[in-house]
């Protein structure tokens, strides 16, 4: 095994050992910068249950390997064959004593693991699905996107970057942006920026009848942030599937009527969609 000073592999020799470059057209970007390599699980509380650790999108193992240093059992998803081949092979020692497992696929589609706690370096093309598949499993998660995407969903009401995303996300999760990640910390360099997440689950302070349609009516209000939330009902019916948007606007009350969507918080849009649930 090759390894640098801390005892963990060496990205740089993992990436050459795997005989890869890199596929930005397959969403491969491999970190490459040890320090930011050894701070992502670091990010996970101290409390966190380590004894599953999920990592969606493996690549050559570098954040694999860190995995293995903190949890009991990792499980890793891979879509690439030839990037599961050589995890099975790099890390054959541990698929053998069963603390490692290998899944190839699609991580939108391979049936996840019970885990503990997901960390991954993920594929950006994939940003949104994934993270609304693992959300939901009420699990701490500490996942890098690209950092626009990353500051949008930590966004709070009232600011710019504060949308749908923002919504959704913390409906599950306080949700936390935890470090800015450049560009050179991954070969093939990606073209933007980067950031790490951190979320940590719990449970609303609100109660919403159907998340469906609160999802629905979320993004219908988002379509006209700077309307009023009352022209914003009363315009986006469609999309909402609001059948008398004007009975809705006549029982809600003014104080939230009067503001933007975009300053609404998740609890507020929840009270809004309980009521609107009534006239679909
Ligand atoms: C950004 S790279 C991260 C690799 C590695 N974890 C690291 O940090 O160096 C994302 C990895 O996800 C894989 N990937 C892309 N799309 C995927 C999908 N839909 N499901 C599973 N893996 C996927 C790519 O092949 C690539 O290895």
């Amino acid at each position: 095994m090759n390894t640098d000073g801390t005892g963990r592999r060496d990205p740089d020799r993992l990436i050459r050992r795997a005989g890869v470059r890199g596929d930005p057209d397959r969403d491969q970007h491999f970190l490459v910068d040890d320090r930011v390599l050894d701070r992502i699980p670091s990010y996970l509380s101290r409390e966190t249950d380590t004894s599953h650790l999920l990592e969606i999108g493996g690549g050559t193992g570098a954040l694999t390997d860190r995995l293995l240093a903190l949890g009991d059992r990792v499980t890793v998803v891979e879509r690439d064959a030839d990037l599961a081949a050589f995890l099975r092979e790099e890390f054959a020692e541990e698929v053998e004593s069963g603390r490692l497992t290998v899944l190839e696929g699609d991580a939108l589609s391979v049936e996840l693991p019970d885990f503990s706690a997901c960390v991954s370096n993920l594929p950006y093309g994939i940003s949104s699905e994934i993270a609304f598949r693992l959300l939901p499993r009420g699990k701490p998660l500490v996942l890098m996107f690209q950092f626009e995407f990353a500051e949008r969903m930590a966004a709070d009401p009232g600011t710019s970057e504060y949308g749908r995303l923002s919504v959704g996300a913390q409906h599950y999760a306080d949700v936390e942006l935890v470090e800015r990640v450049p560009r050179e910390a991954f070969a093939p360099a990606p073209a933007v920026e980067s950031a790490v997440v951190r979320t940590a689950p719990r449970d609303p302070e609100y109660t919403v009848a159907d998340e469906s349609f609160f999802f629905d009516f979320v993004k219908a209000l988002f379509t006209q942030r700077r309307k009023t939330v009352r022209n914003a009902i009363r315009n986006t019916t469609h999309i909402s599937g609001i059948s008398d948007g004007s009975a809705v606007v006549e029982a809600a009350p003014e104080e939230l009527l009067a503001k933007r969507p975009g300053s609404l918080t998740p609890g507020e849009f929840a009270a809004l969609t309980n009521l609107a649930a009534e006239y679909r």
